[in-house]
């Protein structure tokens, strides 16, 4: 996979997100990532149209249930011809090695999230009662995700030589929760800048407020990838 930057297109309408997409120029390759808040809206017929424009697709779907509803689910997404789909890696080996078999034949990758980047060490212990420290409970999920056959892991870029060293260098980490030394934390507990991402190894970060936000979107792209190629 190339060192790519991965643009979360949430938006609250397909008006919103088609007029930030025009700011690019045409020629410009662009992975975007469909998560909940426009699929929910706009299902497989955006996702379609998107991908007739040229784009690559990450559909951040974060499925998570019994292993037979997910290897179906996985079965239809399988013929959509998108690049990257999430699953849940807490909804365990079967479900994990599930999904993976409902997408055998397609080019469709798959990653499991580990622990949300919204999620610190204080809600891990506290609230979901989780007695590991967080690394080692990422590390743990990213093991449970490379023996059933995930091709990659979600996580915090500040765990990506953790997981490479517990699973393999082929392995994908893509990293959500980054954040340019300027740009407001939100809700993200696990954060990281561009630069950050790159030194600690991350195959791919995702990045969508510090964009989609900011008043010169445009710009805002294309400082991070600069930040993040470096
Ligand atoms: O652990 C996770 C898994 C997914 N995400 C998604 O990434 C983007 C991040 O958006 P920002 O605005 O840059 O915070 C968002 O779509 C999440 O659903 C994540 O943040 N953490």
């Amino acid at each position: 996979m190339d060192k790519l930057v991965i643009v979360a297109l949430d938006f609250a309408d397909d008006f919103e997100c088609i007029n930030f997409l025009n700011q690019f120029p045409k020629n410009q390759s662009l992975f975007l990532k469909i998560g909940l808040e426009m699929f929910c809206q706009y299902g497989y017929p955006f996702v379609k149209r998107l991908r007739e424009r040229g784009y690559n697709i990450f559909l951040d779907l974060k499925l998570h249930d019994i292993p037979n509803t997910v290897k179906r689910t996985c079965q239809m997404i399988a013929k959509w011809d998108v690049q990257l789909l999430t699953i849940h890696a807490s909804g365990g080996a079967e479900m994990i090695a599930a999904a993976k078999e409902g997408l055998s034949g397609s080019n469709t990758k798959l990653l499991a999230v580990t622990q949300l980047t919204s999620l610190g060490q204080v809600e891990l212990s506290n609230e979901l009662q989780v007695s590991l420290p967080s690394q080692d409970y990422v590390t743990r999920l990213a093991k449970l995700a490379f023996n059933n056959g995930a091709d990659g892991v979600i996580s915090s870029a500040l765990e990506v030589p953790m997981i490479k060293e517990a699973t393999s260098e082929e392995f994908l980490c893509v990293t959500p929760g980054i954040r340019p030394k300027s740009a407001q934390v939100g809700d993200q507990k696990r954060v990281a800048t561009p630069s950050q991402a790159r030194k600690l190894g991350s195959d791919a970060i995702v990045v969508g407020r510090p964009i989609t936000q900011a008043k010169d979107e445009y710009n805002a792209y294309v400082n991070i990838e600069k930040e993040w190629s470096k």
